[in-house]
């Protein structure tokens, strides 16, 4: 998989070079590239912004800069294998979903926007050359995309086969289709007992089907506290 980010502060993504994406990058699973938006200007002041048409707050991130990127990062000639992500607090949301289907294609360009957004025409350009996903991680507001887009690069590569030493558990944990849609129930290690507080007996009980009843019960509980939006009507029937 190869991964490239288009930013006015690629450094941001100097990151990804530490921990698991790290490891995955020197095993050869996924390849990184992070581009300075700046290079694509033609200015001595390197300028990539400008005044809102029709007025406005704030400034828009010109399409020129982008649209050379693209050609010089991506091509020239549509290609609906390439998936190109701007980050977005008007995008859709962006789910565990999305990230499994993120995880299985070859290249992914993600756009990081400042200021008060890009041109909407890079959006449409981009639309009609490759497959195109407008993204939201939630209806909050960051100063740019490159926060987001490292948060959907690491949803999107623990998902990549090869990538996670222990796929398994991934199987386990929220979001996953294992889990129903539900919430993963809480974890515990050792000691039993740790500043008066204990392990729920349960657990040590040694009894799978009735530790295997807490964690359902458990799940469903912190769903149903926490994320009402997650139980359905029949996910709770089932329930
Ligand atoms: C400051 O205004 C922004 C900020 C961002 C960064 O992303 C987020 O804030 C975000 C992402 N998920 N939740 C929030 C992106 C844009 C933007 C990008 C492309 C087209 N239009 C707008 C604009």
């Amino acid at each position: 998989m190869r991964l490239d980010y288009l930013s006015i502060f690629p450094g941001y993504f100097d990151v990804l070079g530490i921990s698991l994406l790290g490891k995955a990058a020197v095993n050869g699973l996924v390849d990184v590239y992070a581009h300075d938006l700046r290079d694509w200007t033609h200015d001595r002041h390197r300028t990539v912004d400008d005044t809102p048409c029709g007025g406005g707050a704030g400034m828009v991130m010109k399409p020129d800069p982008w649209g050379e990127a693209f050609d010089e990062i991506i091509g020239t000639e549509p290609d609906p294998s390439v998936h190109v992500v701007f980050p977005s607090p008007s995008g859709e949301p962006f789910t565990q979903s999305v990230a499994h289907d993120l995880s299985s294609v070859e290249r992914i360009v993600f756009c990081c926007g400042r200021y008060e957004g890009i041109d909407h025409r890079v959006i449409d350009y981009a639309r009609s050359m490759w497959t195109v996903h407008e993204v939201s991680l939630g209806d909050y507001v960051l100063n740019g995309g490159e926060v987001a887009a490292l948060a959907i690069t690491e949803a999107v590569v623990r998902l990549v086969p090869g990538f996670m030493g222990n796929p398994q558990s991934l199987a386990e944990e929220s979001f996953s289709a294992g889990q129903d849609g539900l919430l993963e129930y809480p974890l515990f290690t050792r000691p039993v007992s740790w500043r008066g507080l204990d392990v729920p007996e349960v657990l040590m009980s040694g009894h799978h089907g009735r530790i295997a009843k807490w964690r359902r019960d458990e799940s469903i509980r912190l769903t149903r506290e926490r994320r009402p939006d997650l139980t359905d009507s029949d996910v709770s029937a089932r329930h």
